[in-house]
């Protein structure tokens, strides 16, 4: 199996807890993220300290209340399901200090995190705070819910979005890459994919690759699985009858996101739509 492909490893942690995904720098090839999945049924409670990592808490389904030193977040939490395609309520903490998330329901919790050892304030960002887009034309269409873009300036690393791609359509296409610290021709982000389908017994193909073809891994992907993209081109193809859903995480020396289409796809973009 692909070391980029990490399948759910369901394992309780606490009453009514239970992680589905632990990505750290240990256990992964990736340097500025680490992510986990978390399952709460309502009324538990996951606590952690923040040591010199932000994070971003992002509500995936259900509704949750998050206590951070500064702040209480409540109510976090829009959908029960993220194929609803509605934008949900994310917060993020700066890095020193300890925070809880209390299930206010039952829910599924991403913890997206980057190295940080510069505070910043802890916010919420509300779902009416998602820039939402329609992107791409003819079978490369999506719909993108940005969370933490790099135009919101409250973060040190951490790029966080959400993608939405309907059937028998591409998406992270025509493959583009962000792995060289070039700027201002493209930037170096590492990125994770956590990804859902509906139904769920879907599955997509998503490949990384580089230009010289030293890294070229095409995935068959399920719900649930993540995918990590330490460099090279990601692109996502979607078989029909499946919506697919992914959570992206991007972090690395510079926040901005810089992306360098593979020259050999480009003209994709060229095309009128219908
Ligand atoms: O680099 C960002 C990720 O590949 C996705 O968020 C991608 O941009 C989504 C898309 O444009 O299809």
């Amino acid at each position: 199996m692909s070391q980029l492909l990490v399948k759910a490893k369901p394992h309780q942690i606490a009453p009514g807890v239970t992680r589905i995904h632990e990505v750290t720098r240990d256990n992964s090839i990736l340097e500025y993220i680490e992510f986990k999945v978390l399952d709460l049924e309502a009324g538990s409670s996951y606590r952690e300290e923040l040591v010199q990592k932000e994070c971003c808490i992002v509500g995936l389904t259900g509704k949750i209340d998050v206590f951070s030193e500064q702040k209480v977040f409540r109510e976090i939490g829009t959908r029960e399901s993220v194929f609803e395609k509605k934008p949900t309520d994310s917060v993020y903490l700066s890095n020193g200090q300890p925070f809880e998330v209390r299930a206010v329901t039952q829910a599924r919790v991403a913890l997206c995190y980057s190295f940080s050892d510069e505070k910043r304030p802890s916010m919420l960002i509300r779902a009416a705070d998602n820039t939402v887009e329609k992107r791409g034309i003819l079978n490369n269409q999506r719909l993108v819910h940005n969370i933490l873009p790099d135009s919101e300036l409250f973060a040190n690393r951490l790029l966080v979005v959400e993608v939405f791609t309907e059937s028998g359509n591409w998406s992270s296409y025509p493959p583009h890459k962000h792995d060289e610290d070039n700027l201002p021709h493209e930037s170096l982000l590492e990125e994770t994919y956590y990804h859902e389908l509906n139904p769920k017994q879907g599955f997509v193909f998503q490949r990384v690759y580089t230009d010289d073809r030293l890294l070229d891994e095409t995935m068959t992907v399920e719900h649930s699985n993540v995918v990590l993209v330490p460099r090279g081109y990601h692109p996502v193809g979607v078989p029909d009858g499946y919506t697919s859903y992914y959570l992206n995480v991007m972090a690395g020396p510079k926040r901005i996101w810089k992306f360098h289409n593979d020259p050999n796809h480009a003209w994709i973009l060229e095309r009128q739509g219908q």
